[in-house]
């Protein structure tokens, strides 16, 4: 019988001792031997060559395996080992036929093989059937006794018994009864298990550790096949839950599971090959390992293609995704359970450590997405923070409150949606994402804080800029002895003022103490700045504030009337009040006095610039000037505004441009006496009344003098206004001597000729007569005078030159 090209058998090792994977990839794939789990059994046979053993497999099993064709002499049909399911059995049954013992085709030399594939059925068997002719029983020369010799050797290489069943299936029986055969059957086992050569370790162990052996005895398949038949199928029911307690290979230990029979089997010969002890439970983890690692790197590959999983994975870049974690958690259970029901039979530690790697590879993959989501919940909670934040701080309530309260319900916002995200098999700290929340937060609220405060300080000191600008400012152009009492007090009250206020609006902060008093006395200083920048200001603008208060107060009176320089006024009183007013300025000006300090600016200035006093050699040789300095004596740099140097120099710069003023007063004034002294010096009258007194008596004497005299002087008179002798005379002596020449003659023939007419018109058409004339000449000549006050301006004596420009020191 051909066994080549069966569906359900393969040769699982050739003759030459090559492993057929794929054949044996393929026979797992066909009797769905992975599905199985632990629960499949292994069984083979071994025994001489040609001792019916395909044969029995084949009744036993339903298999295929080649048999020897009984007509062509006993020749070795089996090459190898062969593998073929047992049809009908419960549970999957796996049936290996090796090549037979003691084989003429190998010669002696060759017994490794025979060796080697008694190993691997050993190992990988649960039950081994050993096939023996009956009438080798009891004999010393026995078929089989090698064969059992090799079996307890090669047992020894495994270094812990599977607990194997060996079934001595004895073939040919004769009429005597197993009962008897079965004794002398086991007393041969025991004396060749006696005499194998075992490790130390194993001298003292029994058989029965390694081994179950079991006994059966069949007819002769040639002579009595019915009756073969028969016990054949009684032995079949044997095989029946053969791994359940109690059953054929209900003590085996070590069993692999199904999924990793191929692998297993296949490493096995690749040890025994190499001529290596097995070591079943080492060999047992490894195949673990290499298999649940396989497990685990298949779940891994398909779960990282997992469609939620990529979908979520995309997802997660655009922004928190409800409940993460329960999704991710459910993908992640599906694929450990299917580790966990693929890996279940495998060896625990191995099977829980790849089960730990794979959960770890597998949160490690999703920990990134696991980190975007907590970043995008703590983004969202955080803008929504600051919008509750700055809606809250328009409610009016106190910040601190705000911020502590808004704080506190969007952490626990946060940890709601962070409870969400948790993935149930990581259970990640999210703490640290809550840290950052956190500092985020307050980093927001000291920023806000920052800018509130600020806005807060701007509006106080605004409204200081208010209240202190205008008033110092006014304070300072009406400079007196009061100002800077006067500004301190405005200082003083209004920083109160704004400290009281400002310090109420602060206390809704929550500030400490320090910094709450850095800010009060940062508004303090500010005030305190102003007013030192205004006085800075106006210091800057000093001269022309001279100038209006000189002007104001030397071309007004009392009653802030214009002057009119009549003649009567001390220009020199004046000028000296005006400028004292004026140095008063300047040295209200030179220094800014915010601590109540007491200087002596004002006696300074007044004594260096104002006194009249000092004699000559006083001014220029021998006084040292006090005003050469750059600083005060007792006001420190820092709040000096105008030093002495400066003040000397702006009084000059002050005396020059106020100096024009002076001059225009003295010259109005001057003119205006002129104007009003028609009279002749007291001597000249003196003179005239003591020389004139005979002239005087004779005209009141001779009346007719006193009438020739008096039209005389109406002529003149008439003359005098005719000629505008004045007028003639103002644009010098020669042009108005040529002038009156020129019109002398024709004004004389004229006026002869007007008394000559009003002599001839009756004395009623002029009522008034000459005298008219007279009045209208006179109120000339009055008219007159006042354009003498403008002409005599440039006619300004030396004395009164030196009246104006009284000396000074510094002069
Ligand atoms: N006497 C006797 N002959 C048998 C029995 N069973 C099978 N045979 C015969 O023995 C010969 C060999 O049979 P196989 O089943 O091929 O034997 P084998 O042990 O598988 O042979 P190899 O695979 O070559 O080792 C065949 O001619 C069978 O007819 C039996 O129970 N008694």
């Amino acid at each position: 019988m051909d066994n080549s090209g069966e569906c359900c058998s393969t040769q699982l090792i050739d003759g030459d001792g090559v492993f057929n994977i794929d054949g044996l990839e393929n026979f797992i794939k066909e009797v769905k031997l992975r599905e199985c789990g632990l629960s499949y059994a292994v069984v083979s046979i071994m025994g001489p060559q040609s001792s019916g053993k395909s044969t029995l497999l084949n009744h036993l099993f339903c298999t295929k395996f080649r048999e020897m064709d009984a007509f062509k002499g006993r020749s070795q049909t089996t090459k190898g080992i062969w593998l073929a399911k047992g049809a009908d059995i419960e549970p999957c049954t796996l049936v290996m036929d090796l090549e037979g013992t003691d084989g003429r085709e190998r010669g002696e030399d060759d017994t490794a093989f025979e060796k080697q594939s008694a190993l691997f059925a050993l190992a990988v068997s649960d039950i081994v059937l050993i096939n023996m002719w009956c009438h080798d029983i009891g004999r010393e020369q026995a078929a089989n006794k090698p064969l059992l010799k090799t079996v307890f050797q090669v047992m020894m290489r495994l270094f812990s018994p599977r607990k194997t069943t060996l079934l001595f299936v004895i073939r040919d029986k004769t009429r005597t009864p197993l009962e008897n055969l079965e004794p002398v059957l086991r007393e041969d086992v025991q004396k060749i298990w006696d005499n194998v050569p075992k490790p130390q370790a194993h001298k003292e162990t029994p058989i029965s550790e390694f081994f179950n052996v079991e006994v059966t005895a069949l007819s002769s398949y040639e002579e009595k096949e019915e009756q073969f038949k028969e016990q054949v199928a009684i032995l079949r029911q044997r095989f029946f839950h053969s791994i359940a307690p109690g059953g054929l290979a209900g003590d085996r230990r070590g069993v692999v599971p199904a999924s990793a029979f191929a692998f297993s089997a296949q490493q096995m010969w690749k040890v025994i090959k190499e001529n290596k002890d097995l070591d079943l439970p080492a060999h047992k983890v490894m195949v673990a390992t290499v298999r649940c690692e396989e497990i685990a790197h298949e779940k891994y590959s398909s779960f990282t293609e997992n469609e939620d999983w990529c979908s979520i994975e995309e997802a997660v870049h655009l922004g928190p995704i409800p409940g993460f974690g329960k999704k991710v958690s459910s993908i992640l259970d599906a694929y450990l359970s299917g580790y966990d029901s693929e890996a279940v039979y495998f060896e625990e530690s191995v099977r829980s450590s790849k089960r730990k790697q794979l959960e770890e590879k597998l949160l490690q993959l999703v920990k990134p997405a696991f980190q975007s989501v907590l970043e995008h919940i703590g983004c969202e909670t955080l803008g929504k923070f600051k919008e509750a934040f700055d809606k809250a701080l328009n409610g009016g309530e106190g910040f601190s409150v705000v911020a502590h309260d808004c704080a506190q319900f969007y952490v626990a916002l946060f940890d709601k949606g962070c409870a969400d995200a948790v993935i149930e098999q990581a259970k990640w700290d999210t703490s640290r994402a809550q840290e950052k929340l956190r500092r985020d937060i307050d980093a927001h609220v000291a920023s806000v804080r920052a800018a509130k405060l600020s806005e807060l300080t701007k509006a106080y000191e605004a409204k200081l800029n208010e209240a202190l600008s205008g008033p110092v400012e006014a304070l300072l152009e009406g400079a007196n002895n009061e100002t800077w009492s006067a500004i301190r007090k405005l200082l003083s009250r209004e920083t109160e003022s704004a400290v009281t206020g400002l310090s109420g609006a602060l206390s809704g902060f929550d500030l400490d103490e320090q910094s709450k008093e850095k800010m009060l006395l940062a508004i303090r200083d500010t005030a305190r700045g102003m007013v030192e920048a205004k006085a800075r200001e106006k210091a800057g603008g000093v001269l022309a504030l001279m100038k209006d208060r000189f002007t104001t107060l030397f071309c007004h009176d009392a009653d802030s009337m214009p002057r009119v320089w009549t003649g009567k006024e001390d220009i020199r009183a004046i000028n000296k009040l005006a400028r004292s007013a004026s140095l008063k300025l300047l040295s209200v000006m030179a220094a800014v006095r915010l601590d109540n300090e007491k200087d002596n600016i004002d006696k300074s200035l007044s004594v260096a610039l104002l006194d009249t006093k000092p004699t000559t050699t006083d001014r220029s040789v021998t006084t040292v000037d006090p005003l050469a300095s750059s600083t005060w004596e007792e006001i420190p740099s820092s709040k000096t505004l105008i030093t002495p140097v400066q003040c000397k120099s702006l009084w000059r710069q002050f005396k020059a441009e106020t100096e024009y003023t002076v001059t225009q007063a003295i010259s109005a004034q001057e003119a205006n006496r002129r104007n009003n002294n028609w009279m002749p010096p007291p001597w000249a009258i003196v003179a005239l009344v003591v020389l004139g007194f005979n002239e005087f008596m004779t005209l009141l004497r001779n009346p007719l003098y006193l009438g020739v005299i008096f039209v005389g002087f109406l002529l003149v008179k008439a003359l005098w206004v005719q000629l505008d002798i004045s007028g003639e005379f103002r644009n010098g002596a020669l042009p108005g001597l040529i002038s009156l020449s020129s019109k002398f003659v024709p004004t004389i023939m004229n006026l002869l000729k007007r008394l000559a007419e009003e002599g001839q018109v009756p004395a009623s058409n002029n009522p008034h007569g000459n005298p008219s004339v007279t009045s209208k000449s006179l109120r000339n000549g009055v008219g007159t005078s006042s354009g003498l006050s403008s002409t005599a301006s440039s006619n300004v004596t030396s004395e009164q030159e030196a009246e104006y420009s009284s000396p000074s020191k510094e002069e």
